[in-house]
């Protein structure tokens, strides 16, 4: 048979594989691995996060919180592609998180790849950081914050994540090809190490490519979570010196992609997995009648 058909469905039963061989490696590492920082999975705890980021947390929450007060306190990257800026995690907090997913690399625990594109880094589901970290970050943090930037996105309809840490250094990867994630809306924290290059690049959005322009450059602060689209496509530039470590979560909101799948824009065709799997679901999330609250 033709060679790129055995190619196809041997992806698809990769694919298909994923939820299981991800969840054994979690139990895997739950029972032998020995972190080399265990406070970094105590649940998340307001010391951690920057304090222009618990501002904004404090106004999302507010009565009356609107769109244009929350731009007056995050920073605008760019108007027309709905690009933002926030500090996100305190330098000690940066620091304690790397100095574990640096002792987890040099472990010899099994790692699964974080997407078809990095082949460095780390999937915190299966190190166990998703519910201490990654969940009350979305569902305190994350969710009232995009309900304001992005409602049109789901922004307001989170309920599920995909989070992984992508490292770039020298004889490893060192850059990243234009692509969209899976994702409706995508946080991307620079955590560190020391680094030059490495920058995001912004092109338009997939669903509506626009005319070729040039992209638009966002160099990386440690610290720092670049907000934006999953469809905005994207990439990152040749790292120059150092080390680069990335805290990238996808969200995803099953409202939207239950009706659309962001990666091939048509209702899609559901199989079972594991936990969250791709963030769809075969029951509608329950909606909220808004009325019925005043
Ligand atoms: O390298 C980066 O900072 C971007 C990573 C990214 O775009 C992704 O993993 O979806
Ligand atoms: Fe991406």
């Amino acid at each position: 048979r033709w060679a790129w058909l055995v190619e196809l469905e041997q992806e698809v039963e990769r694919r298909q594989r994923l939820g299981q061989e991800s969840a054994a490696r979690k139990a895997l590492i739950a029972s032998s691995y020995h972190p080399a920082r265990p406070e970094v999975y105590n649940s998340l705890q307001d010391a951690a996060l920057a304090p222009e980021f618990l501002a904004v947390a404090q106004y999302t929450t507010s009565p009356g919180a609107d769109l244009q007060g929350l731009l007056q306190r995050l920073e605008t990257v760019s108007e027309e592609k709905r690009i933002y800026r926030v500090p996100v995690f305190t330098a000690p907090f940066c620091q304690a998180l790397l100095e574990e997913l640096d002792h987890f690399e040099q472990s010899d625990m099994p790692k699964g790849r974080p997407n078809t594109m990095n082949n460095y880094g780390v999937l915190l589901y299966e190190l166990g950081l998703d519910k201490p970290l990654v969940t009350p970050l979305r569902e305190r943090f994350l969710q009232p914050l995009m309900a304001l930037l992005y409602p049109d996105c789901g922004g307001g309809q989170l309920d599920s994540h995909r989070a992984f840490v992508v490292k770039y250094a020298p004889g490893q990867d060192r850059e990243l090809g234009c692509h969209y994630d899976n994702a409706e809306l995508t946080l991307n924290v620079a955590l560190g190490k020391a680094f030059t290059g490495g920058a995001l690049y912004f092109g338009g959005f997939f669903q509506a490519p626009a005319a070729q322009t040039e992209p638009l450059e966002v160099e990386h602060v440690v610290g720092q979570g670049v907000l934006h689209r999953g469809g905005q496509l994207h990439g990152a530039r040749p790292l120059g010196t150092g080390e680069r470590w990335n805290l990238v979560i996808w969200l995803r909101a099953s409202a939207v992609r239950n009706r659309l799948c962001p990666m091939c824009c048509r209702e899609p065709d559901l199989v079972d997995d594991e936990g969250f799997g791709d963030g769809f679901t075969r029951e509608e999330p329950a909606t909220v009648d808004v009325c019925a609250l005043t």
